[in-house]
């Protein structure tokens, strides 16, 4: 049996879950449930706080679990980043008054109020400043109006929350994170639990960065064409009964799926066709 954390709540917890589900693995249907037994893929899922879920992990009580990097690190746990998950993107960065501090140079004898202490104050140090810094929950950015602190360190993802707070940013981000999986460093790296279980996420990554596409071409063009849609490994030509033109399918990322059609297309390649991936194992 795998045991695995997941968000119960908070920015990644619906994407985490609607990840597992595409990845064949049974969901709560009630926000409330806090553990889930999937007994046909031999995993149990533990819907605990996002920034706990290194704590459950690095102490090895739980197997994996899925929490942004930015949590991962402020835990100080005994926990690694194994996987990325592409969604839950963020920056962690400071941000003050326009008329404020300009850089974190300026920052000495200054309070930074933050929800992620360890990473800041750790930032503050290896910066050489000598700043306070002020733990928080959330809703940081009022802290400043409030006159609990000169600066902040907050997860920015659009960077409304901060304009409607009247803040900008200050400097370089503090960190980039994302959705991860982890584990604790020190657990056996060949567990085929963990390797099926990253392999279904794999799967899902690839299905949602791929569409198949399909074309007919000319004998003559099929090097060209082939050029343009490699595929992750080579793509499949196959002939067709007329002797002159060949069948080709191959993996070609969503994302310049349009432009490689219009390319194709100008090649003389005919009944292009694009199809969604719905799992896959590369
Ligand atoms: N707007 C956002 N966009 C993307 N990721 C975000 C955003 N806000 C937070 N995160 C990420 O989500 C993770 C957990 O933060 P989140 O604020 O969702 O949890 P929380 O504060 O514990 O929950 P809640 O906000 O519901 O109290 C962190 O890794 C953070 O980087
Ligand atoms: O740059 P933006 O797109 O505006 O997103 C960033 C905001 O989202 C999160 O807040 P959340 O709603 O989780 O509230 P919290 O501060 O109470 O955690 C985060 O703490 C920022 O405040
Ligand atoms: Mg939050």
């Amino acid at each position: 049996m795998l045991r695995i954390a997941v968000p119960n709540k908070g920015a990644l917890a619906e994407p985490a879950s609607a990840m597992l589900q595409e990845a064949g693995y049974r969901q709560r249907k009630d926000r409330r449930e806090l553990v889930l037994m999937d007994s046909d893929n031999q995993v149990e899922f533990f819907f605990l706080r996002p920034r706990d879920i290194a704590v459950y992990v690095g102490s090895g009580k739980l197997d994996i679990g899925i929490t942004g990097r930015d949590l991962l690190l402020d835990s100080g746990s005994e926990a690694e980043e194994i996987m990325q998950l592409g969604f839950g993107a963020s920056t962690l960065r400071y941000a003050t008054r326009p008329d404020g501090v300009r850089d974190v140079s300026g920052f000495s004898g200054l309070t930074v109020a933050t929800s992620f202490a360890g990473v800041v104050g750790k930032h503050l140090a290896d910066h050489g400043v000598n700043a306070s810094v002020v733990s928080l929950d959330g809703a940081v950015e009022t802290a400043i109006q409030l006159g609990v602190a000169e600066v902040i360190a907050d997860v920015v993802e659009t960077g409304t929350t901060l304009r409607q707070a009247g803040l900008e940013i200050i400097g370089e981000p503090i960190l980039r994170s994302e959705a991860v999986v982890i584990r604790r460093h020190d657990a056996p790296g060949d567990d085929p639990k963990v390797r099926q279980f990253l392999r279904r996420m794999q799967g899902v990554l690839v299905a949602r960065r791929y569409v198949m596409m399909d074309y007919d071409i000319r004998a003559e063009a099929v090097e060209r064409a082939v050029a343009l849609t490699p595929g992750l490994e080579s793509p499949t030509v196959s002939p067709l009964h007329d002797r002159g033109w060949v069948a080709v399918r191959s993996m070609v990322p969503t994302e310049d799926a349009q432009r490689i059609m219009d390319d194709l297309y100008d090649l003389g390649a005919r009944a292009i066709l694009t199809t969604t991936i719905h799992a896959c194992r590369i």
